[in-house]
């Protein structure tokens, strides 16, 4: 028989960190990590405006059967995020408000699963920010096992337990938590000169030439004409 785990203890990323790579969001901290971390992009938020980053927690769930969320409850912290999978693909609602409640009473900042959620008007309502592959009410049942805090893949990305997972509007991205310091300095310096980008593209300068495109476009062969020859 596979052995099935509840790992109590996972090394957790720095809070300031974390808080860095909350404020850059989703696609600054993927370019900051190399491009790399995203998780595929079936796995949408359910709200809109919501970014979060914390320390994740990962559960591997048998499809329909959210018994090893109950079980990871217990280990969440303030600050975490709960990261869900099944070992086979399946969009049933593993999880709502009920959940959604417990994981809020030990300060957990959202979920990330690849499955489904339902009662999604409740979880609007509560605030409790959730990034899923499915919205469905199809109920689970409580009976097979499944473990916490192994590494799993989630829409086709790796997450292991303590990988900083920042989510908003854009998607999902994991950072591994060792890197976490790191990436959050290039996300950093990439946000100061954004700032100054953003600023010269108010005032009307083209692409083209804050990027120095246009010989690259020349090099390319496009011709810039008044109109189509005939
Ligand atoms: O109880 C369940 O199986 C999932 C759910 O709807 C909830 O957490 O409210
Ligand atoms: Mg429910």
């Amino acid at each position: 028989m596979a052995s099935h785990y509840v790992v109590r203890h996972v090394d957790r990323a720095a809070p300031d960190t974390v808080a860095v790579l909350r404020d850059a969001g989703v696609a600054t901290v993927h370019e900051a990590a190399g491009r790399t971390g995203l998780l595929g992009p079936a796995i949408q938020a359910r709200q809109s405006g919501t970014v979060i980053a914390g320390s994740a927690i990962t559960v591997s769930c048998p499809p329909g059967d959210n018994l090893m969320i109950h079980a990871a409850v217990e280990v969440c912290r303030a600050g975490d995020v709960l990261v869900v999978t099944t070992t086979s693909p399946s969009t049933d609602g593993m999880f709502g408000d009920l959940l959604a409640t417990s994981l809020r009473a030990r300060g957990v900042l959202g979920l990330v699963i690849d499955a489904g959620v339902r009662d999604i008007a409740t979880l609007r309502k509560m605030g409790f920010p959730v990034w899923s592959r499915a919205v469905h009410a199809q109920g689970t049942v409580k009976a097979s096992p499944g473990s916490v805090n192994v590494p799993v893949v989630a829409d086709g990305q790796i997450i292991r337990p303590g990988d900083i997972v920042v989510a908003d509007d854009d998607g999902v991205l994991a950072v591994p938590a060792t890197s976490g310091a790191e990436v959050a300095a290039a996300a950093a310096t990439r946000l100061a000169a954004e700032t100054g980008k953003r600023a010269k593209l108010a005032a009307g300068t083209l692409g083209v030439d804050l990027y120095q495109l246009r010989p690259l476009l020349a090099a390319l062969g496009v011709q810039y004409v008044d109109r189509l020859p005939s």
